[in-house]
């Protein structure tokens, strides 16, 4: 079965419409990735499937069950920010027991204190902060503080994980090291995870399906290899063309930069 399906979802802000009839599943377990340029109505229907904003028309179903109108708490998804969103008075550990003892999801189980600890240190340590765990979030570098921001995520046990362009402020190599540890967690966890990126090559490196969107619409909603290989309109074939040059162009950029390229 889907794990999700969204239909119809419109939504305007100020007279201006922002998404327009937006209709698409996703699967159990799948890996999705949100893919367009700034504006386009990515961040929006993260925020509308999590329940942190209304659609004014359209449907979400998850599982089969309309939860349209469910309080965002009670909808086992989690939400992962660019900016980590961690309580900077907060230790790392105390970050992740705050989540699980308030959380409506989580609170009954978790209200006995240590045990709270105890699942709190099990998802740091999955992340790779065990040495961390006394610091505050402003001691860790950004790749750790987003650690911490998904063990927080993972410890509620959502059964569906929306990442917000999580790596946009993150350094080639700490992107690349946490792709494959997202990749590792989600087999491990098994959650729907749904995937903001401006980044193509994380998008087709990390995702099962990606959906090429612009001012609202979808364009295509499908394998990397059929977006390359079957592009559905003019606007996906130059959305991924424009892309892979971009990125041709920065890699000959840090190449030169860096001592190397230059005879191209
Ligand atoms: N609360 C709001 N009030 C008014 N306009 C909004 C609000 N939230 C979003 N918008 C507008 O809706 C449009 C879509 O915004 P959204 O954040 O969903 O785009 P996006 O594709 O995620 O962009 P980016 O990649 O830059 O984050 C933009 O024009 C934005 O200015």
């Amino acid at each position: 079965m889907d794990k999700l399906e969204i239909r119809n979802l419109s939504k305007t802000f100020d007279g201006t419409g922002v998404l327009h009839n937006v209709s698409f599943t996703v699967k159990d377990g799948e890996f999705l990735s949100i893919l367009g340029p700034s504006g386009c109505g990515k961040t929006t229907i993260l925020r509308i499937l999590i329940g942190l904003e209304s659609a004014d028309q359209g449907i979400i179903l998850k599982d089969g069950i309309d939860i349209t109108n469910t309080p965002s708490a009670y909808r086992k998804m989690g939400i992962v920010f660019q900016n980590y969103a961690l309580f900077e008075n907060m230790t790392v550990l105390g970050n992740v027991e705050y989540a699980l003892r308030k959380s409506p999801s989580t609170k009954a189980e978790y209200n006995n204190k240590e045990k709270a600890t105890a699942k709190a240190k099990e998802m740091l340590e999955l992340v790779g902060l065990a040495e961390h765990l006394e610091k505050k979030p402003r001691q860790l570098s950004g790749g750790q503080q987003q650690r911490v921001a998904i063990a927080r995520t993972l410890a509620l046990n959502p059964d569906v994980i929306l990442f917000d362009e999580p790596m946009s402020a993150l350094d080639v190599d700490t992107r690349l090291a946490l792709r494959g540890e997202l990749k590792d967690l989600q087999k491990k966890f098994g959650n729907t995870m749904i995937y903001i990126t401006h980044d193509q090559e994380e998008a087709f490196a990390m995702s099962d399906r990606i959906m090429v969107m612009d001012a609202g619409y979808i364009h295509q909603l499908d394998t990397p290899h059929n977006i390359i290989d079957y592009p559905a309109d003019e606007y996906v074939k130059k959305f991924v063309i424009k892309n892979i040059n971009t990125k041709i162009d920065s890699l000959i950029q840090f190449a030169r930069k860096n001592g190397g390229g230059q005879n191209a």
